[in-house]
């Protein structure tokens, strides 16, 4: 089988609740929504980039080495994209491959929360960050609130990501938290920015409002190291 592959990569989980653990990235392409301030265009917008340079159609097995060679030392493969629940059943085959090498590996999806996993990636996922889209994003409700795949997660190994613009933005949250029936202390709240200088800000005026509702604040430690940096 094959995946279509945006980029590979070593840096640190940015966000969420593995943020500063080394990790190996593998960005898938494409994505079924289109977030205003999408930060990773050149994943999947085919009108603003190439696929043929941005898309490369490659074998598990291939995959699987460039991986190992991209681990050493590293225990943790992110698998974000795009949408990466678009290639559930290749992954699985990727994952599988991997854990011949690495059975430690752990393994990491950052998802839109708009597809269910099927009951078997479910199994082979170590942590599902779940992100859905608020309407800042300007995806209309109906395509980034799929009430069913939101609720599909599972709960052990599950945990919730926001993109919040605006402290306001806190009372939306905890309506599409509830829809996953996950808990606020398995919900991360991370600022919208691709400067240093805007995450900074963000992280300052959500502090309070965030601890208020029980939840965890999330940096953005590769935008504070590196900016907006590809491959970072
Ligand atoms: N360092 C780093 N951490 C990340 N966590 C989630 C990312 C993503 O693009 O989904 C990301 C990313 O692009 N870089
Ligand atoms: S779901 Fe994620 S990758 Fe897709 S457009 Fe929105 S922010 Fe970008
Ligand atoms: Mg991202």
């Amino acid at each position: 089988m094959t995946l279509l592959v945006n980029e590979v990569f070593r840096s640190v989980q940015g966000e969420g609740p593995s943020s500063g653990q080394p990790a190996v990235f593998l960005r898938l392409a494409n994505c079924n929504l289109a977030c205003v301030w999408c930060d990773t265009r050149f994943s999947w917008d085919w009108t603003l980039f190439d696929p043929a340079k941005e898309r490369h159609e490659t074998r598990t097995t291939e995959l699987a080495s460039e991986i190992i060679a991209e681990l050493h030392g590293i225990n943790l493969l992110v698998i974000t994209g795009g949408e990466p629940q678009l290639q559930q059943s290749s992954i699985l085959e990727l994952i599988t491959a991997l854990r011949v090498n690495s059975p430690n590996l752990r393994v990491e999806i950052e998802t839109n929360g708009t597809i269910p996993p099927t009951p078997q990636f479910a199994e082979a996922i170590d942590l599902f960050v779940v992100s859905p889209k608020l309407a800042n994003s300007s995806v209309p409700e109906k395509r980034r609130l799929r009430h069913r795949a939101l609720a599909s997660f599972p709960p052990d190994r599950s945990a919730l990501k926001f993109v919040v613009t605006d402290p306001r933005e806190l009372e939306e949250v905890a309506a599409v938290r509830a829809i996953t029936g996950l808990p606020p202390n398995r919900t991360w709240i991370m600022p919208e920015g691709t400067t240093p200088d805007s995450v900074l800000r963000g992280l300052q005026r959500l502090s309070e409002p965030v601890a208020r509702a029980g939840y965890n604040l999330s940096p953005r430690l590769h935008i504070l190291m590196w900016g907006d940096a590809r491959g970072r």
